[in-house]
Formats: C-alpha cells, structure tokens, sequence
C-alpha cells in the first residue's frame, strides 16, 4: 500500500490542506458536476490531500466499524493471530506490529486488519481479490462489509469526479472497476508513552493506488507540502482525508501528484481507516493527458495496476518477502523498487531501493 518518498516541488507549500465539498458530483446538471469536478482537480494538483465534505456515508455505518475494531484489536494477540494475514490467499486478515517492513524506516508503531474486495467466487486469477478471511467476533463481518460497500460506493463517485478534472469523459475509470484489489485496512496504533519519540506510527510515504479515502480519530497525521514541510492534517469533523496515489499520478502524467504523508507517534490512542481505491488487478495505467509541465515525455511508463500493488506487498510483507527470497514467489514483471514515484525518482536516484535488495 505504500512507497516511501519525499516531496513533490510541483506542489505549492500550503499551510493547511484543503476542504472539498463533492455534493455537487452527485447533481443531475453535468455544469454542477463539471465544477464540482473543477475544485477536485486544484486541490489534487496543488496539494494531492484535502478533506472531503458531502461524502454521503450515514453516521451509523461509521461508529459500527470503529466500534467493532475496538473490540477486536482489544483481544489477546493469540486470538487475533487466529486471523494471521499470512495464511490468506487474497492478502486479508491480521497484520501483527512488524509484518510490514520498509526499506530503510524503523518498524512502524501498529497493527491492522486488512480487507479486500469480497470477491467469494473462488478461485480468482488475482493475487490480491477473493474471499476474504473474516474473524469470528460477531458483527464484525457484516459491518466491516457494509462500510466497505459505502466507501467504495464513494470512491466511485471520485473516480467519475477525477474523470471530468481531468477532461475525460466520466465513466473513464469506473468502466474498469468492478473486482478491484482495493483494500479497506482497519489500523491501530497504541499509545505507549515508552515508544521512543522517533518511532512513527507509520513512516513516510505515498500509496500506491489511485487514491486513498481516509478516516481517522485523532491527530498524528503530517503530509508533506512542496517545499518539504510536515504540515498537520487534524481530525475534521464530518470529513474524510483524500490523498492520490501513485497511480493517479501516472494516469494524469504528473499534473497530479501522489502525496508523501506518515503518522508520528501518536499522543494517545488512534484508529485509522483508509481504503485504498484502485482499478480492477489487470488494468493498464498509462498517461491520459500531455505531460504535466516540468515532466518528461517518457517518465512515466505503463504498468499493470495491480501488478504494481502486488510487487510492492511482496516486497514489504514478511510473510510474502520470506516466500519470495526462499524462490517459492515470483515478483510480477511490473516488480517495480519501491520509492519509484516522485521526487525519490527524479533528484535522489542514489537513496532508491533495488527490488533485488
Ligand atoms: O493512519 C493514518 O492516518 C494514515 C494511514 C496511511 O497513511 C496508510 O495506511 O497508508
Ligand atoms: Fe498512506
């Protein structure tokens, strides 16, 4: 889900990040959606994370989900290992603190419950959709799917948005999205006032889909703006925080581009809910528009969507890593370093990890 990098000097050094209101991409009036559209478009070229206001998603589904991830990371770690993400087929399931692994970046401060698209027709022929693993604490599974459902409901209705920013037709990216390896990742980071001060909740990087829709309960996120600073992102009431991803930057040839942010350690207990919004595991990203200005012709190449998820889990999941160095897990040939997007790719190409490393 993440790459790490540095910032973007195409953005502008906001102080805060914008607030943007989408109940106009639900109106009938193709002007109300196509403006609405405009205000996406800037806050995604300028700073790549704003709030989201006008979302649509009832109250209701949102305290159901916090509440069952309460009590489920409230368990013992034995019975949540029970759920171990490990022995998933479709990367879904209990995240212990240090499965995931950066290159070069303390162990981040959390554990998480990860799910994918609930795709229970099995077999798939991709790596990262099928059934999901689900623990057996009660109404956990139905209200973790219903928000799942709502929220990718609304990623559908961003991805139309970013469509009409982006001067295609509407449908451009829904078209190719009905089975996507778009994960919902349940975090919890614990408070620990022993945590030495330079232990992060999570180290700094970009997402690697399209674009993440995020819901948090406290403070401790920081993003980084075009001149490099951490800049706050507090809790807003009634809002998501939306930030692009790699893919999305691909797609819009750099005119938007995929945000570095982390979480610090945190000053008292936090949740984290973001969902990772992608296009189906076989779509091809390449650039729709001209390049960007200040960005080359061949700086970004084509890659298979999920090919590209799926390399970069291999490459920081234990579990995947120790099957793909003992030989018993190939890499996708869309296996890219990780780090490969942004300014990490354009000015620091000597701090760029190897997939071989
Ligand atoms: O917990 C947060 O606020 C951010 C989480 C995040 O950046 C991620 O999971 O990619
Ligand atoms: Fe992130």
């Amino acid at each position: 889900m993440y790459s790490s990098r540095h910032y973007s000097s195409r953005h502008t050094a906001f102080q805060s990040i914008p607030v943007v209101d989408i109940t106009g991409l639900r109106a009938d009036h193709p002007a109300t959606r196509q403006a609405t559209a405009a205000n996406l478009g800037q806050a995604a070229r300028e700073a790549g994370f704003f709030y989201l206001s006008g979302h649509g998603i009832p109250t209701p589904l949102i305290e159901r989900l916090q509440a069952r991830t309460r009590d489920y990371f409230a368990q013992p770690l034995a019975e949540k290992m029970r759920d171990y993400i490990g022995q998933s087929h479709n990367h879904s399931g209990y995240v212990p603190e240090g499965e995931e692994q950066f290159y070069g970046g303390k162990v981040d401060k959390k554990e998480a419950y990860d799910v994918g698209f609930d795709l229970t027709r099995e077999p798939t022929k991709w790596p990262m959709v099928g059934a999901n693993q689900w623990p057996s604490l009660p109404g956990f599974k139905e209200d973790v799917k219903a928000y799942y459902d709502a929220a990718l409901a609304l990623g559908q209705h961003l991805f139309r948005g970013f469509a009409l920013a982006l001067g295609l037709p509407e449908t451009t990216f829904t078209d190719q999205i009905t089975t996507p390896p778009s994960q919902l990742r349940l975090i919890h980071y614990p408070f620990d006032p022993d945590t030495p001060a330079d232990r992060p909740g999570i180290g700094a990087h970009t997402d690697y889909e399209c674009f993440t829709l995020l819901l948090p309960t406290a403070p401790g996120l920081e993003v980084m703006n075009g001149a490099g600073e951490w800049i706050d992102v507090p809790v807003k009431p009634g809002c998501f925080v939306v930030n692009i991803g790699d893919m999305m930057e691909v797609l819009s040839n750099g005119a938007f581009v995929a945000t570095s942010h982390r979480v610090r350690k945190v000053a008292e207990e936090r949740y984290s809910f973001p969902l990772f919004c992608s296009c189906d595991y076989d779509t091809v990203i390449a650039p729709v528009l001209p390049p960007a200005e200040g960005v080359t012709n061949d700086r970004y190449q084509p890659v298979v969507c999920g090919e590209h998820l799926y390399a970069q889990t291999i490459q920081t999941f234990r579990y995947l890593r120790d099957q793909w160095q003992a030989g018993t897990l190939a890499l996708p040939d869309a296996a890219r370093a990780l780090a490969s997007f942004g300014r990490l790719a354009d000015n620091d190409e000597a701090e760029r990890p190897h997939a071989s490393e």
